[in-house]
């Protein structure tokens, strides 16, 4: 993938709102406070959910918060220019959203107390689903065919570098007090679980009619049906009228779209890239 966007790195990002100088300021300069909690995924592992989910857990299951703020302004991603902006100037605690790499994120992060979720997703599900996100958008170099953004993601060349050594990078973290594992199949599976994981490992405690609240306005149909949330607002200026942030959300949806050869060679690919890390760390069935 070449053209439409920005590098750092050897990282290719979004041509709207990074920049080299900007990335290299973040890295450097911003500063993590202990009392933040960071919300950390590659691109399409559920992100949103994620964002959704956790500013609930803040509010007690109200509603309120999350039909009335922008996704963006309520978890800021800090390597962007308008996040990096607004996360200077709050006060207090904050939520703060990232899909950089662990090379590139900043430094204070690793000498603070912040609290961090890392959210995985299968690669697989996470290739399919940008592939469809990003050939609506207007500030990415955007994939022809499912095939060429096969390609182009086993070979680590879309937005934010290669899945693998995303994924690697962060999960060297795994041991840390303050780093949490999640993934986007166990959210599917038991989210009240996660839910109840997710409070435990923030400090957080939900009554169960405040729990069975975060359900259901995190669930699929809630943030498809809510403006704050499901990018709708981003329509014109950033994707087509027919892009979705909220396409399925479901798991295994890239059995519905790989070749024989692709599923081949992408477990071949796995394997070479991730058989050295315990492998319970990926709880998806292939
Ligand atoms: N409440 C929810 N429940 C299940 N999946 C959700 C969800 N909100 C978002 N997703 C899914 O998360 C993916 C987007 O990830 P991100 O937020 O990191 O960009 C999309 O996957 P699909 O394209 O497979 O449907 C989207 O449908
Ligand atoms: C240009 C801002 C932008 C919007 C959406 C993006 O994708 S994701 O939702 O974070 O996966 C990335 C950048």
């Amino acid at each position: 993938m070449t053209g439409k966007c920005v590098w750092f790195e050897g990282i290719p990002f979004p041509s709207l709102g990074y920049s080299p100088e900007l990335l290299r300021e973040v890295q450097e300069s911003f500063l993590v406070k202990d009392e933040d909690v960071l919300l950390l995924t590659f691109p399409k592992s559920g992100t949103n959910w994620l964002i959704e989910t956790v500013c609930l857990i803040y509010s007690k299951g109200d509603p309120k918060w999350v039909q009335s703020e922008p996704i963006w302004d309520r978890s800021p991603w800090v390597e962007t220019k308008h996040g990096y902006e607004l996360l200077k100037e709050k006060e207090g605690p904050r939520l703060i959203s990232s899909h950089l790499p662990i090379q590139l994120f900043p430094k204070s992060f690793f000498k603070s107390k912040a609290k961090m979720i890392y959210l995985i997703r299968n690669p697989r599900d996470v290739l399919v689903s940008g592939y469809f996100f990003w050939r609506s958008a207007k500030f990415v170099k955007r994939p022809q065919s499912l095939e060429q953004y096969f390609e182009w993601f086993v070979e680590g060349n879309v937005v934010f570098g290669s899945w693998f050594d995303h994924a690697r990078g962060w999960m060297s973290m795994r041991d840390k007090e303050n780093f949490l594992i999640l993934s986007y199949e166990e959210m599917k599976w038991d989210m009240r679980s996660t839910v109840e994981k997710i409070c435990q490992f923030l400090g957080k405690k939900l009554e169960p009619e405040e729990l069975n609240s975060v359900l259901k306005n995190s669930s699929f149909q809630a943030m498809k049906e809510n403006s704050m949330s499901n990018y709708s607002l981003l329509k014109g200026q950033y994707f087509e009228e027919n892009g979705q942030l909220l396409r399925k959300g479901v798991t295994g949806d890239w059995r519905n779209y790989f070749t024989v050869a692709q599923a081949e060679t992408f477990d071949k690919l796995f394997q070479e890239k991730m058989a050295d890390l315990p492998q319970d760390l990926f709880l998806w069935k292939q």
